[in-house]
């Protein structure tokens, strides 16, 4: 043990339910440093991680995406085969990380669970979310890098190609969860994102259904929608936008009779509440609160719908975890969404919980 270690053990000792931030304060290092040296305590078996994060408040825990985006606006015709002038831009993103971050900005005490590279991106996305969420428990892994979304956008700001370089995520292990299962079993809630892998995302169901914890899914594209648990028992909420129902039932819905009825046969599965989104169009939801199509909040001018899923289901579970009826829930996810897309932000720089409030009840 080195003279740090053996500060930080006296202290623990002398005081259990000290904080990472009295822990930082006291011995002159930073909260993530102090992070790391309890960590090397825990693995040397010096302390049992569980009794430390009693201390802590039930966090919801994210667990899934946390990328760089990067934006190319093409200004004419996408020509194949040769350079195309475009204008680009990079930000911050990531499904669990967007909505941790809506959350957090909202008044949550929010964890993020993740893997990530051990790189300049990372440092990146750490110091932008760090005020927001707990980011001391985040994979760093050396030969991987962190993932990154890279939208094309047409002249009229639509997508015309999306590339998802996320192979990172494949280290969100079950072996990671259950590291980590000292913070699920604290967690007043968790979501997790489809970037997960499969055998992640099952091992999460079957703990949360043991443990009684609530649990979120949040589907982030077509493609990754083969990694959804075919048994949803222990799932409260699964949000997902049209096409993502689609590619999980294998059929397009021609109208909105042939979408409930696939959203039927997905609540056949167990999950208890899903909400289907269809971007400006309507938001169908079915669960334990009925059945229900609501419309959606038009917006006069849109500047950027990156991000209005997820400031969709963050507002979402807000809602929810303070037991509001289906209408406020959806009142809420709804203002928040809409308030998002009038911005340039993936996460809308103005969020606070009376500020939400406020949006929602002017809708
Ligand atoms: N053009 C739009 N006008 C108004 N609201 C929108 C628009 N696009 C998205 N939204 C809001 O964001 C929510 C999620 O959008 P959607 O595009 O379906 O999700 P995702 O980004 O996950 O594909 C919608 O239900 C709606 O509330
Ligand atoms: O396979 C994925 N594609 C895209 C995202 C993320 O989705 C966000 C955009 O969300 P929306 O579709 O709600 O605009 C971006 O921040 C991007 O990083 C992701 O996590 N996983």
């Amino acid at each position: 043990m080195n003279e740090n270690e053996k500060l930080i053990l006296k202290l623990i000792k002398e005081n259990p339910f000290i904080s990472q931030q009295e822990l930082s304060e006291s011995v002159g290092l930073s909260r993530p440093a102090v992070a790391n040296l309890i960590s090397g305590l825990v693995k040397k078996e010096y302390v049992q991680g569980k009794a430390y994060v009693l201390n802590e408040q039930s966090p919801i825990v994210c667990i899934g995406g946390a990328n760089i985006d990067r934006k190319f606006h093409i200004s004419n015709q996408l020509i194949n085969g040769t350079s195309n002038p475009v204008t680009s831009e990079s930000s911050i993103g990531g499904v669990a990380r967007n909505v941790a971050e809506n959350l957090g900005r909202i008044g949550e005490d929010v964890l993020l669970l993740t893997t990530s590279g051990n790189d300049a991106e990372w440092q990146h996305i750490a110091d932008l979310s760090r005020p927001f969420m707990n980011v001391d428990y985040v994979e760093k892994i050396s030969n991987e890098s962190t993932g990154s979304y890279t939208a094309l956008l047409d002249q009229e700001g639509n997508m015309t190609l999306g590339l998802a370089d996320m192979s990172v995520y494949d280290k969100i292990t079950p072996e990671f969860m259950i590291k980590n299962t000292y913070l699920l079993n604290k967690a007043q809630c968790i979501i997790a994102d489809l970037n997960c892998p499969r055998e992640t995302l099952e091992f999460l169901c079957a703990y949360a259904e043991k443990k009684h914890i609530k649990l979120v899914l949040i589907a982030v594209s077509g493609p990754k929608m083969n990694r959804m648990p075919h048994n949803l028992h222990a799932v409260d909420w699964l949000i997902l936008n049209k096409d993502e129902v689609e590619a999980f039932v294998g059929k397009n819905a021609e109208n909105n009779d042939q979408l409930t009825d696939y959203m039927n046969e997905i609540y056949s599965l167990g999950v208890k509440n899903i909400i289907v989104t269809t971007g400006k169009e309507n938001i169908y939801y079915v669960g334990e609160m009925g059945s229900k199509v609501f419309d959606v909040t038009p917006v006069k001018e849109v500047t950027d719908v990156t991000g209005a899923g997820d400031a969709f289901s963050s507002a979402l579970v807000y809602g929810w975890l303070k037991s509001y009826d289906i209408d406020k829930i959806i009142k809420f996810a709804n203002a928040n969404a809409s308030k998002t897309i009038q911005t340039p932000f993936t996460v809308r720089q103005d969020l606070h919980e009376k500020q939400l409030i406020k949006d929602m009840e002017e809708l």
